[in-house]
């Protein structure tokens, strides 16, 4: 109820000039003051008469206010213009008014004012005044306002979804569609309600391709079962024939109250782009199917956050088991992998993990059932979530045996020769390359052989290919059969083959003593004749040597000297052996010369045995060493220091250390009968070589049973070079002779091998003192030293000592003074005949 301004008093209706109020006028009065409408009656002049209790209530005015005042007593600020003069107009043109203003109360609150406005007139005809009627409608304005910001929202939301909404009558047309609809369904706003969703323009398609009919629509889906229908794709085609987009649909009915259907509310998605991802991974799913189906690879899957494990059944078959017939756990590829390879693939797994990278490839072998190995290239491809941490692994594991074989069958065929399995030239360019590395480094000296048959073209043409064909493939049996595992063989073509040596030793001389010596194990190949389908065919070869060294030029360099090498045999009259070098040469002939005159001089009886004395400490002989004399009739007297190593490389000194060995025993018989001499020992030297021969202990008993000599009086000695073989076997023989009586001594103590170790081993009687320690015994105080020691080390381990060498009184007073009691040396007597050794023992008393 608004609030009246100071006038309590009933309103009053002044009409004048009415005639004065009647009854009936009082019942009017109290009729209009009853209507909830404020009433108004303003004359023809416009200004106010009369006013109601309700519009008096409705604005807040009193009647003294009201009255007289002009109709535009409501107006305000944002009363509307336009409406102010279309009431005036009216007044004006005595038309009625009807319209809604926007009024103000007395207090300036604004309200909404239905308007209507009637002229009354008079008998004449003229407009005597107005009636208006005003109610407040401020409630419905407001919501109406309230009802379209709601409508607007609701609008404005719909056009916002990504969804497209639709809302279709029964009969199929379109009632509503919000924004994304039209664009979706390519309709522009105002075509919308001319439209239904059955229109031919539009072709929906399944995801089979196949065309959706009407009925089947969502809309009509839902109407017609009264189902909310839901999530289902649909393919639409806008123009007929175009790429559909996908629409994922839903959709419910409206039913009204008797439960009919009356229309569909219809919901769509466009998931064009989700479809086509779906598709593309179908496709590539599909695509990796088929390819692995056409692949050999094997399927695996390593859930890292779970540990768990999926081999696929072709994983399994690939190591020979069944699916399931070992337990699958991660640890399962390290039990099978190959021992070698296990550390370094657990290393490279982990690498990869840590890196961040996304996948990495690796190879190993995993063990078959059957326990061979098969070789493996695993592909890894690591998921991560979204710290980069590894969440999974999965791969394929491909079998590399075959690619295995191939890369071996190539590279047998790149490197080596199909004639006879041997290396080829590339392989032994290879090697030379490496070997010359080698040897720059300070290694050992080496040597390149090169080998070609002599009249190979003659045997070829004469008996056929096939034959010459036989002929290489022996010729490269056997002389892979006389080098070292570690010595490459091969060929180079036609019948020249070559032997690289490696090695040898660190000087010239030596290397090429050690190469000739393999030089002429070669060539020694061809003394054995060839079977060659059923015929024997014999045949020899040119052998050409180069040494190479820290000094080689390379490798072309040495292939040109060994090949210069081998022609220049081959220009000596074949079946012969030339050094590249011309020094090397001289020297190797000149050896080989000695060596073919010393053979001859042993058969020739060139050689003898000369003694010399060993005395006591009282300066008696009581024995001497036996030392090899050759004397050649054009050459003199040859020294053992020159042919001894020259028998010793070759040889020859097997039957030279026996023909000593003879000697000496058949003297010591001679001697057995002679009082003077029965008691001296004599002392044989004997090579390594000699004593590791298999029977060497057989051979000497025979030659003292054959002699008829006193084992006794015989003394072997050893070289400490003997103790770098197989000791036990030393020991062995050494204990078979000594048993017989024979004693044993080591020449050359402190040398050589020496160890303490040994000397506890070996069963000796005594030790030699190098004359090299006692040449310098007096002035050398380190000599002296070592002589001491060797001296007192005989003394603990119950050995006596000779000293070798004594040639001065003061070098024998120091060996005497520190325990030696017995000597050897010029100061005794030089070696001489054994007659004049005889001469010289004098007879006993
Ligand atoms: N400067 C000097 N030299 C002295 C003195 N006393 C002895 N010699 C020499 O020292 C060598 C001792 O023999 P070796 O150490 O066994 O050294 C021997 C031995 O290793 C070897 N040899 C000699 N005969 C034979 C043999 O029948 N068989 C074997 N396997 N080797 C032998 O040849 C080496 C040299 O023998 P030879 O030339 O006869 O040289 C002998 C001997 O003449 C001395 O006071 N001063």
């Amino acid at each position: 109820m608004r609030q009246s301004t100071g006038d309590a008093l009933r309103p009053a209706l002044i009409l004048r000039p009415l005639p004065p109020a009647v009854p009936v006028m009082s019942v009017l009065l109290e009729a209009l003051n009853a209507v909830s409408q404020g009433v108004l009656v303003a004359g023809a002049d416009c200004l106010i008469r009369f006013c109601n209790t309700a519009f008096t209530s409705m604005t807040g005015y009193g009647v003294a206010d009201v009255l007289g005042r002009g109709c535009d007593l409501l107006c305000g600020p944002d009363t509307d213009p336009a409406t102010v003069r279309a009431l005036s107009d009216c007044m004006d043109q005595g038309v009625p008014f009807t319209g809604d203003v926007l009024n103000y109360t007395r207090d300036g609150q604004p309200f909404w004012n239905e308007l209507s406005v009637t002229p009354v007139r008079g008998p004449d005809g003229a407009v005597s005044h107005f009636i208006s009627v005003h109610r407040d409608i401020s409630a419905r304005k407001r919501a109406e306002d309230a009802l379209r910001d709601a409508a607007q929202h609701h609008r404005f939301l719909q056009d916002r979804v990504l969804a497209g909404v639709i809302v279709r009558a029964a009969d199929s047309r379109l009632r509503y569609a919000n924004a994304t609809a039209c664009r979706l369904l390519g309709l522009s706003e105002d075509a919308v309600l001319g439209t239904y969703e059955t229109d031919p323009r539009w072709r929906f398609v399944r995801e089979d391709g196949s065309p959706v009919p009407a009925e089947d629509l969502p809309g009509s889906l839902a109407l017609r079962g009264r189902v909310d229908v839901q999530n289902v794709l649909l393919g639409l085609e806008r123009d007929v024939g175009s790429s559909p987009i996908w629409l994922m649909y839903n959709a419910y009915p409206v039913l009204d109250g008797a439960g009919r259907p009356v229309e569909a509310v219809i919901s769509f998605t466009d998931v064009t782009d989700l479809k086509k991802a779906q598709q593309s991974l179908e496709k590539s799913e599909e695509r990796l199917r088929l390819v692995l189906r056409g692949s050999q690879d094997a399927p695996w899957d390593w859930d890292l956050l779970n540990s768990v494990l999926y081999y696929s059944p072709r994983w399994w078959e690939m190591i020979g088991y069944q699916d399931g017939e070992l337990c699958t756990d991660p640890s399962l590829w390290e039990t099978l992998s190959h021992p070698e390879d296990r550390e370094a693939c657990r290393a490279e797994f982990h690498a990869a993990l840590k890196s961040g990278q996304e996948s990495y490839e690796m190879e190993f072998r995993l063990r078959h059932k059957d326990g061979h190995y098969v070789p493996i290239l695993s592909r890894g491809f690591i998921l991560r979530d979204g710290t980069g941490r590894p969440v999974r692994v999965s791969g394929t594991n491909t079998n590399l045996t075959e690619r295995k074989q191939a890369e071996a069958r190539i590279h047998q065929l790149a490197f080596y020769d199909t004639l006879t399995d041997l290396p080829n030239r590339s392989l032994v360019i290879e090697h030379l390359r490496r070997a010359l590395l080698s040897a720059k480094r300070g290694a050992a000296q080496g040597a390149l052989l090169f080998i070609d048959l002599d009249h190979f073209k003659v045997l070829n043409d004469t008996l056929g290919h096939d034959k010459g064909d036989e002929l290489l493939r022996q010729v490269a049996t056997r002389l892979r059969g006389c080098v070292r595992p570690s010595d490459i063989v091969a060929r180079l073509g036609g019948d020249e083959f070559v032997v690289m040596l490696e090695n040898l030793d660190a000087t010239a001389s030596q290397a090429a003593l050690a190469a000739r010596t393999v030089g002429r194990k070669v060539m020694a190949l061809f003394d054995t004749p060839f079977p060659l389908d059923g015929d024997s065919h014999r045949t020899t070869a040119s052998v050409g040597i180069a040494l190479f060294g820290p000094e080689t030029d390379g490798v072309d360099c040495l292939m040109k000297q060994a090949d210069l090498a081998m022609y220049t045999a081959k220009a000596g009259g074949r079946n012969t052996l030339r050094f590249f070098d011309a020094c090397i040469q001289l020297a190797m002939d000149k050896r080989l010369a000695l060596e073919k005159d010393l053979r001859e001089g042993l058969e020739r009886g060139q050689m003898a045995i000369h003694l010399q004395p060993q005395v006591n400490q009282a300066g008696k002989v009581v024995g001497a060493e036996v030392l090899l004399r050759w004397y050649h009739p054009e050459r003199g007297p040859v020294s053992p220091t020159e042919f001894i190593p020259l028998a010793e490389s070759t040889g020859l000194i097997l039957p030279l250390g026996k023909w000593v060995l003879k000697e000496a025993c058949a003297t010591l018989r001679r001697w057995a009968d002679h009082p003077a001499l029965s008691r001296l020992t004599l002392s044989v030297n004997v090579s390594a070589r000699q004593f590791l021969e298999s029977d060497f202990d057989r051979q000497v008993l025979d030659i003292l049973a054959a002699s008829g000599a006193n084992p006794c009086h015989l003394k072997l000695e050893l070289t400490e070079s003997l103790l770098a073989h197989d000791v036990a076997d030393i020991v062995e023989k050494m204990g078979t002779l000594r048993e017989r009586g024979v004693r044993f001594s080591l020449d050359d103590f402190g040398t050589g091998y020496s160890s303490l170790g040994y000397l506890q081993r070996l069963p000796l009687d005594e030790l030699k003192i190098d004359r090299m320690f006692v040449c310098d015994v007096l002035s050398n105080p380190n000599d002296a030293s070592i002589a001491r020691i060797i001296l007192s080390l005989a003394q603990n381990l119950g050995l006596s000592v000779t000293a070798e060498g004594v040639e001065t009184a003061g070098q024998l007073d120091f060996l005497r003074a520190n325990g030696c009691r017995q000597y050897q040396g010029f100061l005794f007597g030089h070696p001489v005949p054994v007659a004049a050794f005889e001469a010289g023992i004098p007879a006993p008393l």
